[in-house]
């Protein structure tokens, strides 16, 4: 049974002192509600992984937002994935639309990150989405296709299962205009035909697909209710604590 799952990506907000303070309200929030059956965990910067997860409990999971694509050496001012690990962190953000476009992250790069993370117990949380121009001349699926096949595909159907694939079309994101919940199940329907087609019934099943891109408590409710949306991946909403927990609560 695949896992309901919400997680938040702070992306290069909060300094140190107030990240800490945001993660503790979260776990608070967590804990006081007494969340069974979602599994929370914030995205935060590198320089937080540490201290956020002395802060939260067991019901708060930490991921990182990037990692190096080199296992270790004179790469000056990467973090590789067992630095990541040895704060006790457990997922982290791959392939996410800003860093592909940014950062010319490419799915040769991406391809190495997720085999680092996997090597380093890590959960990748496999960021795809197509931009608007590729939506709107109809290429959506293909992109989408295109690149889960060649980030993901060299990997064994074991491998596969130990992967979170996120779903934000680039044009949701950050932007206010969410994809309508039709929309979204139209394309998780579609990821996951494409991965039964791959990996076959059950591992499709049991992959958990988030949904990105302007997700807000007043609109997750209706996306979760989607029988492919496995929750959200939240960038803006993330900052606030209750807001966050607004979307936590949604299911
Ligand atoms: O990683 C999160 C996404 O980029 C969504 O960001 P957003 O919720 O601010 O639109």
């Amino acid at each position: 049974m695949r896992k309901k799952i919400v997680a938040g990506n702070w992306k290069m907000n909060n300094n140190l002192q107030e990240g800490i303070v945001l993660a503790g309200q979260i776990n608070d929030l967590v804990e006081k509600a007494g969340i069974n059956g979602v599994d929370v965990v914030i995205g935060t910067p590198f320089i937080h992984l540490t201290e956020v997860n002395k802060i939260v409990g067991d019901k708060v999971g930490v991921a990182a937002q990037n990692c190096a694509d080199e296992k270790s050496g004179a790469y000056t001012g990467e973090i590789s994935t067992s630095m990541v690990a040895s704060t006790g962190t457990q997922c982290v953000i791959l392939g996410h639309s800003e860093r592909r476009s940014y950062y010319g992250e490419t799915s040769e790069i991406l391809v190495k990150k997720t085999n680092l993370c996997l090597e380093n117990k890590l959960t990748p949380i496999f960021c795809i989405g197509e931009v608007l121009e590729e939506r709107e001349s109809g290429k959506h699926f293909d992109i989408v296709k295109s690149q889960i096949a060649d980030g993901l595909f060299h990997l064994s159907a074991e491998d596969f299962g130990k992967v979170i694939l996120a779903y934000e079309p680039v044009w949701a994101i950050g932007t206010g205009v969410t994809a309508s919940a039709d929309q979204a199940q139209e394309m998780h329907a579609f990821i996951r035909k494409t991965l039964v087609e791959k990996y076959g019934k059950d591992v499709a099943d049991n992959c958990s697909i988030l949904y990105g891109g302007s997700c807000k408590p007043s609109n997750a409710k209706e996306l979760f209710s989607n029988e492919d949306v496995d929750g959200g991946l939240i960038g803006g909403a993330s900052l606030v604590a209750e807001d966050f927990m607004g979307i936590v609560t949604a299911f």
